[in-house]
């Protein structure tokens, strides 16, 4: 219902009307909203506008000049600068200067002849034009001579004579002064060039006397000593240029709608760069601005490597963090990893994994978790994947099992940390079936931890059935298990034990979680076949490195993460290698990976293997088992066919150790791909897909025949 404010509700009658002239309410209105007259007070659509009340300064402040300002300063700057506070940052940041002042020394002593050819062109110049100075100043012409040819000029003999007059006062004492000069410069010259003045002496005062007379030799826009730094494009993020930015997007209609929130909304310096946090208007959201990062780039007048607009995690959605750096990110240094050199780390506790680009350290956590890292060829994922397995050789606790399906030796430094049996790299099918029978271990494991866990947890060990250290301390049957498959999708798609791989995976990043085991996969086909979702949807921790579109984002990093701001798709691949967008352990964040090299990843591996006394324990890996002798073992007399989804459940009943995790689909693709059809088999009253006996044995028999 429509009710008119200005008159109370009770004394509204309803089906009153009040007879307007229309014209006038018409011109009133008009000119109420040129400012000329109030409109009257009684009309419903004239609104007083609610008192707007401006809000502080958000430029970052000038500091306080008063002494009370200073006294109730809320914060105050460290009494040593953070820098010098820290150990590490003093060493790195003495490491720093002494890296740029080695770089311009050696840039100079390069140059060092060219500058020796220009002080000696220029100084001769240089000792004229002094000479010449000295000269004017000392006959007093400078300024004086223009005058009397003006004078001259105009035939005014008297200003002239006077002018003249001047300058004969003026040089009459000058030339005093300037032969003093001279004397004193020949005296010191002699005493310079005399046996009394060391070399060290002369040399510098000479070099320096030289280098003079050639800087005033010289033409002004021609140094001597050439410019080794280009200043980096820098800029003060302020309000206006926050607004201007964030206009440039389009998607905002008035500057003033960006409101900058009270009491967070002050822009500051945070890391190598500034932060803004802006509230936008009604119907924009910090997605819509992060997806117009190039726009916005455009309005800042920035590279867009410097720009970085982000969604603010447990904000409302139309709250934006916009982060301007102070040079492009992919141009700024990462600080080293602070594990590279020494320390240990706990499979039960986070480690430095990245750096932001605020460069703030971004860590990783692998209990209860597992880890896909999805991105184009060259987005980095196999380093960053690296990066992980690295800090885990840091955990003496830790077992591990890497399998490189790529065989490109990116992983070959954790060799001497696994097990016989679970370390593989290589593109062929016996590294795939290795690295299926590292999925059939690590089934079995979950089926033998469990139990043990919940035997510890009782004996009050811990609260919940979950592994923790003091489990795996007692007890070295439970010891935290890394494992690591590359290119993953040449397991999963393989025809053969692509759908039982891909079961079993799914089985393990399942119920392994609480029970230690981590598996670390990588790929770089993102697509439903490649991704299955039973495998990617309950892994925790997903980092999409470069990747076209939204559809891979979404597929690598869980559906909608592309509508919450991830954008990985503006990562280049190449420049920005190693950048990927992560979720699953913190905000979601940009984050790239410490860059390890070859030679640190084998250092650390190094450590590692010290660490455990040089002895890896072996591990009971299951038999290799065959499908088609299985089946027969499993076979019920008297049954001519039989429907996969009864033999499978049979196989996992009878061999635990290999087919727990095996389902119809599976079992099919295994056996067919021991060329037997997949056909309709009539039994138990109900007709499905399944096989015949007679088959399976016939595959036997063949097989048999052709080996002998
Ligand atoms: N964190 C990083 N910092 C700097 N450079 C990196 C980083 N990670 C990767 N790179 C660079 O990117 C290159 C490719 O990395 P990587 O081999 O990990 O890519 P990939 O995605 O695994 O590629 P592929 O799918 O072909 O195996 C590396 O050789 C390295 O030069």
């Amino acid at each position: 219902m429509t009710t008119d404010p200005m008159v109370p509700a009770e004394d509204v009658d309803a089906k009153s009307a009040r007879i307007v002239d229309l014209n006038q309410r018409r011109a009133d209105r008009a000119a109420a909203a040129d400012g000329l007259v109030t409109a009257d007070e009684s009309d419903v659509e004239t609104m007083a506008p609610e008192s707007v009340t401006a809000g502080a300064p958000v430029d970052p402040p000038d500091p306080p000049d008063r002494l009370t300002d200073l006294l109730d300063a809320p914060r105050r700057v460290p009494i040593l600068p953070a820098w010098l506070a820290n150990v590490d940052e003093a060493r790195a940041q003495l490491a720093r200067t002494m890296a740029v002042a080695g770089y311009h020394a050696g840039v100079h002593a390069v140059r060092s002849p060219l500058y020796a050819g220009k002080v000696a062109w220029y100084a001769p110049k240089g000792a004229g034009r002094l000479a010449g100075r000295v000269l004017g100043w000392t006959t007093a012409e400078t300024g004086n001579w223009s005058l009397r040819q003006d004078a001259a000029n105009r035939n005014d003999a008297k200003t002239w004579l006077e002018l003249d007059r001047h300058r004969q006062r003026q040089t009459s004492w000058r030339w005093w002064v300037t032969a003093a000069g001279l004397l004193g410069s020949l005296a010191a010259a002699g005493v310079l060039y005399s046996d009394l003045t060391p070399w060290w002496v002369k040399a510098p005062v000479l070099a320096g006397g030289l280098i003079a007379l050639a800087r005033y030799g010289r033409p002004l826009d021609k140094p001597i000593i050439e410019r080794t730094v280009v200043k980096a494009r820098y800029r003060k993020l302020t309000a206006e240029l926050t607004r201007k930015g964030i206009m440039a997007t389009g998607l905002v209609k008035r500057p003033e709608d960006i409101v900058f929130p009270a009491g967070i909304g002050e822009i500051r310096r945070d890391g190598p760069g500034y932060l803004a946090i802006v509230d936008l208007p009604d119907g924009v959201i910090a997605v819509d601005v992060v997806e117009e990062r190039e726009k916005l780039a455009g309005g800042l007048r920035l590279p867009i490597d410097q720009v970085w607009p982000e969604v603010m995690p447990r904000e409302h959605p139309s709250r934006l963090a916009l982060w301007v750096a102070d040079r492009p990110v992919s141009a700024m240094k990462q600080p080293a990893w602070p594990l590279l050199k020494d320390g240990r780390t706990d499979f039960f506790k986070p480690f430095v994994f990245g750096f932001d680009p605020r460069m703030r350290p971004v860590m990783y956590r692998m209990d209860e978790r597992n880890s896909l890292f999805a991105g184009f060829p060259g987005s980095g994922k196999s380093l960053s994947a690296r990066v992980v397995l690295a800090g885990m050789a840091l955990d003496p606790l830790v077992t591990f099992a890497v399998f490189d399906l790529a065989g490109r030796g990116d992983f070959d430094a954790f060799e001497p940390l696994c097990a016989p049996g679970l370390f593989g790299s290589g593109a062929d099918d016996g590294t795939k079936a290795d690295a299926y029978r590292m999925l059939m271990w690590l089934l079995k494991e979950c089926d033998t931890r469990g139990p043990l866990i919940k035997k510890y947890a009782t004996a009050g060990l811990n609260t919940e059935n979950k592994l923790n250290r003091a489990i795996a301390l007692k007890d070295a049957r439970l010891r935290p298990i890394v494992a690591a498959i590359d290119e993953v999708q040449e397991l999963i798609t393989d025809p053969e034990i692509g759908k039982s791989a891909a079961a079993a995976m799914t089985s393990i990043v399942k119920r392994g979680r609480a029970l230690g085991i981590h598996l670390v996969m990588m790929t770089q086909r993102i697509d439903k076949e490649s991704l299955p979702k039973g495998v990617t949807s309950n892994i925790a921790i997903r980092t999409c490195l470069a990747v076209p579109s939204h559809v891979e984002t979404d597929l690598a990093l869980g559906t909608g993460a592309y509508r919450q701001g991830a954008r990985p798709t503006q990562f280049e691949i190449g420049v920005d290698a190693g950048w990927g967008v992560r979720v699953g352990f913190g905000p979601m964040t940009s984050v790239r990976a410490a860059y390890l090299d070859r030679a640190a990843v084998e250092r650390v591996c190094r450590r590692g293997v010290a660490l455990r006394g040089d002895v890896v324990a072996g591990v009971d890996l299951p038999a290799v088992r065959d499908i088609l002798d299985d089946l027969r073992a499993v076979w019920v007399a008297g049954e001519r066919g039989q429907h996969w989804d009864t033999l499978a459940p049979r196989l996992a009943d009878r061999f635990p150790d290999a087919y727990s995790a095996l389902n119809a689909e599976a079992l099919s693709a295994l056996v067919r791909a021991k060329n037997i059809e997949s056909r309709n088999v009539k039994a138990n009253g109900a007709t499905r897909k399944g096989v015949y006996l007679a088959d399976i044995t016939a595959a036997i028999e063949q097989r048999t025949a052709g080996t002998d």
